[in-house]
């Protein structure tokens, strides 16, 4: 053992030893600090993601014009999921088919939105805080969500059920909050939730308990929305299965706008929305396309005009090859013209029953495997 002399021990330390502890001291206390810090950042896997998430925040926050708002880090992951809408190419134009939705849409969801000093003077003119748009997929709810966001003037944010489901233990219920407490900084503001079933289904005794706090949190900040009449903030939810939606959320969207699968005349319409501008035969008859898709949606009928346009192209390069085939054999100079014509032919109606067909046999592929699939096994 080290020797101390007994008089070293108790006389009292001169003014540059105390110095000297508090130095030794406050660089120890900091290097602990940092060391824990670095461990801590070394072993979250999710730290990566929100260094990016805050870089892509930032640059966001920026370009859709919010500057000067403090975010805490929770804030600033979400944040990453607010759109530019002035980046949106979506129109209502682009849309076919669905004026009412769009009429009713425009009238209880965006007026109150853009006219919000007439709506001031009545709680009962206040937006609908949750709106929800269900029918089957490729309906073009999600056009809607779209052409809504850039028609509304407002931000947008954008959520997956994954950005606030798939997180550690607390972390989703952080993130729930900074939902809300970010789309009040810089409202007005939509909260959009695509395949809103997905994420706040039905509440069963199966739920982790991380989820069922997360739904109940999710709830309770939502109605926490209605308490100030100033507060421009909204959310909107698609889906594809609302009977599988909670009730208690969807008491939660008094406003809700079925988007189903389009009719003869609105199936028109979305093809001739499809068609616009493309070089169009004059056997070209929509309306007999239109009478025979039934059962067909916007996307369906998307596709099928896609397929249609296809033939051409293959078409096209077929001739050429066959042209080329042909001079090979005559062993002509190249005087006669270019090899490549760069004009496709228009497309006809045969193009599109062709199309049709194709599309009927890969949905009633799609139907059997579905039905195959749903079979019980036993
Ligand atoms: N009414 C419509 N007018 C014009 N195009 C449409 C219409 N409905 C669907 N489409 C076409 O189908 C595509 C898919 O539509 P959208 O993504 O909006 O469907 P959705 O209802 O959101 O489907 P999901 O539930 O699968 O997300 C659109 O990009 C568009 O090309």
């Amino acid at each position: 053992m080290l020797d101390v002399p007994r008089d070293a021990l108790l006389r009292p330390l001169s003014r540059s030893e105390v110095l000297g502890l508090v130095v030794r001291l406050t660089i120890f206390g900091a290097a602990t600090y940092f060391s824990i810090k670095w461990v801590v950042e070394a072993l979250d896997p999710t730290h990566k993601q929100k260094l990016q998430a805050k870089k892509k925040a930032e640059q966001l926050m920026k370009q859709i014009g919010v500057e000067g708002i403090k975010l805490n880090e929770y804030e600033m992951n979400i944040a990453a999921h607010l759109m530019d809408t002035q980046c949106i190419k979506v129109t209502w134009r682009d849309i076919a088919g669905l004026d009412e939705v769009i009429a009713e849409l425009q009238d209880s969801v965006l007026l109150p939105f853009q006219k919000r000093h007439l709506f001031a003077v009545s709680r009962l003119f206040q937006p609908p805080k949750g709106v929800l748009l269900y029918g089957p997929p490729g309906c073009g709810k999600t056009l809607i969500a779209k052409a809504t966001a850039r028609a509304s003037g407002c931000q947008f944010m954008n959520l997956q059920a994954s950005t606030l489901t798939d997180k550690w233990y607390g972390e989703s219920q952080k993130l729930t909050s900074a939902v809300f407490s970010l789309a009040m900084k810089i409202q007005p503001c939509i909260i959009f939730i695509d395949e809103i079933d997905s994420f706040l289904r039905n509440r069963s005794s199966l739920d982790h308990e991380a989820t069922a706090m997360m739904k109940a949190q999710f709830m309770s900040l939502w109605d926490g929305l209605d308490t100030s009449t100033d507060c421009q903030v909204m959310v909107m939810g698609a889906s594809n299965r609302p009977q599988d939606i909670d009730p208690a959320i969807l008491r939660r969207m008094p406003a809700t706008f079925h988007i189903g699968l389009p009719n003869q005349r609105q199936r028109h319409d979305i093809l001739k929305l499809i068609l616009a501008g493309e070089n169009l035969s004059n056997t070209v008859n929509l309306r007999e396309i239109a009478e025979r898709t039934e059962g067909f949606s916007g996307s369906d009928l998307r596709e099928l005009c896609r397929d249609a346009a296809l033939y051409r192209v293959r078409d096209y390069v077929r001739k050429q090859q066959m042209k080329q085939i042909a001079r090979q054999l005559q062993e002509c100079d190249t005087d006669d013209g270019p090899v490549n014509e760069d004009r496709l032919r228009p497309v006809t109606q045969l193009d599109l029953l062709f199309g049709l067909d194709k599309m009927k046999e890969s949905k009633h592929a799609e139907s059997s495997q579905s039905s195959l699939t749903e079979m019980p096994l036993d």
